[in-house]
C-alpha cells in the first residue's frame, strides 16, 4: 500500500491481507536456556503478489561482458523483485517521485527501499536519456558494499561499470557509473571537491533515521544546495521508522510517502527474566536453534569486537562437540565488524555447504540495509557500543548501551529477507518497551571538530547558524572551532589554512591528519604514516586473556627496545617493521605470520588492513604533499631499526604532539599523571607499554577511556620541553598563517 502522511489524500492502496499467527508451542520454550521465552508480537503479511513474469523492462544495451549470464540472473531474480512491496507499486511511487523534487519516503525494513528505487530512478535516465548520476548514501561501508552488490546482480550489468560503490579506501566505479552506492562519508568528500554535486541529478539519503553525524550533515548541505545552485537536484530520504515528519519540516514541509507492507513475517520471543551474561547466552540460544528449529543461518547481534571474537570461538568450539554427538548441523561461527578486512566482511555473505548451519556474529554494522542470504533467525543481545564525547573535557568514552526500539526492529528485520523469520530477544518484553523509541542522534554526543573542518573547508563562515539539521549547540561548536585553531587548520579570524584543507582531504580525524602534515614537514612522513595506519586499524592489539597478560607483553617487551622506553606508538613501529620488513617481505609462509601474531595477541587479519591502509594513505599523501617515492621510502634501506634512534623516536613523537597537545598529562611527585587540559589524575591503562614504568616526565596518549577511573590508552612517553616547544610552534603555525 502506497499512501500519503495524513496531512495527504491516500493516492493508491493494494490489497492488503493479515494473518492471524496460530500460536504453536515452541521449541524455545523448552529451552534449558530461556524456559521462559514466550511469543508476543505478531507481524502482518503481505499478499504476495503472483502476477504473471513481465518482461524486464530495463535497457539492454549496459549489459556488456558475460551478457547471457548476466541476463538469466537478471531474470530469475526479477522473480524475487516482483514480490517486493515497492515493487509491485511502482507506478505510484515513480509518479510521486518525478513530480516532487524532495520526498520523504518511509518503509518497512525489506520492502525494497533501497534495492528498487534506486533502479527505477536509474531507469528514468535511461529511458528520458537524462545526464547525472545517482547517489545512494549508506552510513556503513558493508551495507553500499552488499547493496551494491546485488543492486548489480539485479540491474545485470558487472560491479562497478553501471552500478557500483564507492567506501573509504575502495572505489568501485568507473567513468560509466550512473548508480552509486556509498558512505555518506565518501560523499562529503566527493563535496569537498565538488561543491555543487555537478555529477548527480538524484542523491538518496538511505537510513536517514539512523542519524549518524554524517547523515546530518549531508542533509544540511543538500538543503543548502536546493535553495541556492541546484534547484534541480532531486532528493529522496528514505527511512525505515517514523522520524518522517522531522525530514519533512526540514525540507519546508516535503511530502512523504508510506510504503506499506514488508514481504516476510518475523516473530519476536523475549526473555522472561533477563541476562547477565550475554556471550553465554548467546552461545546457549545458537544451540538451541540449532537443536530444534529447522535449516537456515542465524545472525547475532552483539556490542563489540571483543564479545564477538569471543563468541565465535566459544561456539565454534562446542558446535564440534555437539554435532559429533548428536545429528545436529555443524554451526560455523563467523565474526562481522568494522575492524575487519573486507575480504574477511565478505566471508559471512558465502553461503555454507552441506549440513551446516552459518552463525553470524555481528555488532550493529549489519543492522540496516544488510541482507545475509540464508538468515531465518536474528538472535539480539540488545546492546551496541557507542562513543561518547566529553566536549568540555575534550575527551571520547566508550560506552556499551542499550539500543533503542527501531534498532530492535532492524535487527529483527534482517531474518524476513527470503523467507518468515524468528527474532529471539535477549532481554525482557518489558524492558524492551522502556527503551528509547528512536536512536539519540549521533551529533548531539559527538566531537564536531571533523564536521566543523569540513564546512569549514565548504567555505561556511558562520557555522553556529548554518543549516544544521540538528545544531549541536554553541558549546560545541566552539569547542570545534578552538580544536581546529590549535591545530593551525583556522587562523586568527577563523578562516580555513592552507593546512586545513589538506587536512580535510585525508581520509582520517583531524588529529592523524595533522600528524601526518607535520611529519611531512619533519622528514619522518614515512614511518608516521606507517604508526597512523596501524591507529586506524580498529583493535589491531588484542587484549590477552589475564592469565596470558605478562608472558605477552614480555614477549613484545622482548621485541620492542623503544617500545619498552618510549611507550605504544613506537611499539606499533617497531611491531610494524618486524611484520612488513622481516615476515611479510621475506618469504614467510601466512601460517608463520600467523603464528607470529598469535604469539603476540595480535590481530593477523587486522595487520594484512594496516598494510592496506598505508598504501592509501601513502597515495594520499604523494598526492597532497607532492612527495615522491624516494621521500616516502627513503627509511625503508635496510630494515630500520627505530628502537635504536632517539633523535628519530623524538622527532616522531612530536609529530603527534602536535595533534594530540591536548591529551597530554604531567608526572606528578606521587607518581601520577595529571592532563594538562583540566587537571585531572589519569592512569596508564594495563594494555599499555607503560603501565609499570613511573618514571615519565611527561605522557601523550591518543586514547580515553573511563571505566572505573579514567584511562590513558595508546601512551607515549614525552619530555616538558618537547610539549612547550610544540605549542610555542602551534602558535608561530598560526601567527604566520595569518601573515600569508
Ligand atoms: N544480498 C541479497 N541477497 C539476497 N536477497 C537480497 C539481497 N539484497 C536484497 N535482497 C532481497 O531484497 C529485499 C529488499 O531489500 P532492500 O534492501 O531493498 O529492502 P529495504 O526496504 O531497503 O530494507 P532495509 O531498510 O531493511 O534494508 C530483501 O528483503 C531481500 O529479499
Amino acid at each position: 500500500m502506497v499512501s500519503m502522511s495524513s496531512k495527504h489524500k491516500i493516492v493508491t492502496t493494494t490489497k492488503k491481507q493479515s494473518k492471524s499467527v496460530v500460536k504453536k508451542p515452541h521449541p524455545f520454550k523448552r529451552s534449558t536456556v530461556h524456559p521462559t521465552a514466550r511469543k508476543i508480537i505478531r507481524f502482518e503479511e503481505t499478499e504476495t503478489n503472483n502476477a504473471e513474469d513481465d518482461e524486464y523492462d530495463g535497457p539492454t544495451n549496459h549489459i556488456q561482458n558475460n551478457k547471457q549470464q548476466l541476463k538469466l540472473k537478471v531474470q530469475s531474480l526479477l522473480k524475487t523483485r516482483k514480490t517486493l512491496p515497492v515493487y509491485q507499486n511502482k507506478d505510484e511511487i515513480m509518479n510521486h517521485l518525478r513530480s516532487n523534487p524532495v520526498t520523504v519516503l518511509i518503509g518497512e525494513t525489506g520492502s525494497g527501499k533501497s534495492t528498487q528505487i534506486p533502479q527505477f530512478l536509474l531507469d528514468d535516465l535511461y529511458k528520458d536519456k537524462k545526464h547525472g548520476s545517482i547517489a545512494v548514501t549508506q552510513p556503513r561501508r558493508v551495507a553500499a558494499i552488499n547493496l551494491a552488490t546485488r543492486v548489480a546482480q539485479e540491474f545485470g550489468c558487472n560491479l562497478g561499470s553501471t552500478v557500483g560503490y564507492s567506501v573509504r579506501f575502495d572505489n568501485c566505479t568507473n567513468s560509466k557509473t550512473r548508480l552509486k552506492y556509498l558512505t555518506d562519508g565518501m560523499l562529503l568528500r566527493e563535496l569537498m571537491m565538488d561543491r555543487n554535486l555537478k555529477e548527480y541529478s538524484v542523491v538518496i539519503i538511505d537510513e536517514a533515521h539512523e542519524r549518524t553525524v554524517l547523515t546530518d550533515l549531508i542533509l544540511g548541505f543538500l538543503k543548502s544546495l536546493i535553495q541556492g545552485p541546484r534547484p534541480d537536484l532531486k532528493i529522496i530520504v528514505m527511512s525505515a521508522t517514523i522520524q518522517a515528519e522531522k525530514f519533512s519540516q526540514f525540507f519546508n514541509n516535503a511530502p512523504i510517502l508510506f510504503v506499506e507492507g514488508r514481504k516476510f513475517r518475523v516473530t519476536q520471543y523475549y526473555l522472561k527474566a533477563p541476562s547477565d551474561d550475554i556471550v553465554d547466552s548467546i552461545i546457549r540460544c545458537c544451540v538451541q536453534i540449532n537443536q530444534s528449529e529447522q535449516m537456515g543461518d542465524i545472525l547475532c547481534f552483539l556490542p563489540g569486537q571483543e564479545e564477538i571474537d569471543k563468541a565465535v570461538t566459544i561456539l565454534n568450539k562446542v558446535s564440534e562437540v555437539i554435532a559429533k554427538e548428536t545429528k545436529v548441523p555443524l554451526m560455523i561461527g563467523h565474526p562481522l565488524y568494522a575492524a575487519l578486512s573486507p575480504a574477511q566482511q565478505s566471508l559471512v555473505f558465502s553461503p555454507v555447504k552441506g549440513f551446516k548451519r552459518k552463525v553470524v556474529f555481528s555488532t550493529n554494522i549489519a543492522e540496516t540495509s544488510v541482507t545475509i542470504s540464508g538468515v531465518k533467525f536474528v538472535v539480539d543481545s540488545g546492546l551496541r557500543k557507542v562513543k561518547v564525547w566529553r566536549h568540555q573535557l575534550g575527551l571520547a568514552t566508550l560506552l556499551t548501551v542499550p539500543i533503542s526500539q527501531a534498532s530492535a526492529m532492524q535487527r529483527s528485520g534482517r531474518a524476513g529477507r527470503e523467507s518468515e523469520g524468528k527474532c529471539y530477544r535477549l532481554y525482557c518484553e518489558s524492558d524492551y518497551k522502556k527503551l528509547p523509541f528512536e536512536t539519540e542522534p549521533e551529533i548531539a554526543r559527538s566531537d564536531v571538530t571533523s564536521p566543523v573542518l569540513m564546512l569549514k573547508r565548504y567555505g561556511i563562515k558562520d557555522i553556529v547558524n548554518w543549516t544544521w539539521f540538528e545544531n549541536p549547540g554553541r558549546d560545541s561548536l566552539i569547542m570545534g572551532l578552538q580544536e581546529l585553531y590549535t591545530l593551525a587548520a583556522l587562523d586568527d579570524s577563523g578562516k580555513i589554512t592552507e593546512r586545513g584543507k589538506n587536512m580535510a582531504l585525508l581520509p582520517i580525524q583531524p588529529h592523524l591528519s595533522s600528524v601526518l602534515i607535520k611529519a611531512s614537514e619533519s622528514g619522518c612522513l614515512s614511518e608516521v604514516i606507517d604508526i597512523v595506519s596501524c591507529l586506524s586499524v580498529e583493535n589491531l592489539l588484542l587484549n590477552p586473556q589475564p592469565e596470558e597478560r605478562d608472558e605477552v607483553n614480555e614477549r613484545r617487551l622482548t621485541i620492542c627496545n623503544g617500545g619498552k622506553r618510549y611507550g605504544d606508538l613506537i611499539m606499533l613501529k617497531e611491531l610494524f617493521n618486524v611484520y612488513f620488513y622481516e615476515l611479510d617481505k621475506s618469504s614467510s609462509s601466512a601460517d608463520e605470520r600467523r603464528d607470529w601474531c598469535k604469539e603476540l595477541c595480535i590481530s593477523y587479519r587486522g595487520f594484512k588492513n594496516v598494510i592496506k591502509v598505508r598504501e592509501q594513505l601513502r597515495m594520499y599523501c604523494k598526492r597532497l604533499f607532492g612527495k615522491n617515492d624516494q621521500d616516502l621510502f627513503i627509511a625503508e634501506e635496510g630494515i630500520p631499526k627505530i628502537g635504536e634512534n632517539k633523535d628519530e623516536i623524538s622527532k616522531i613523537l612530536k609529530c603527534f604532539l602536535t595533534g594530540f597537545t591536548k591529551n597530554c598529562a604531567i608526572g606528578m611527585p606521587d607518581r601520577s599523571y595529571r592532563t594538562v587540559s583540566t587537571g585531572e589524575t589519569i592512569s596508564v591503562h594495563p594494555s599499555s607499554m607503560l603501565f609499570s614504568n613511573k618514571s615519565c616526565p611527561g605522557i601523550m596518549y591518543t586514547e580515553y577511556v573511563f571505566t572505573t577511573k579514567g584511562y590513558a590508552r595508546n601512551v607515549s612517553r614525552i619530555e616538558l620541553s618537547w610539549l612547550q616547544e610544540v605549542v610555542n610552534n602551534g602558535t608561530a603555525v598560526a601567527k604566520q598563517k595569518v601573515s600569508e
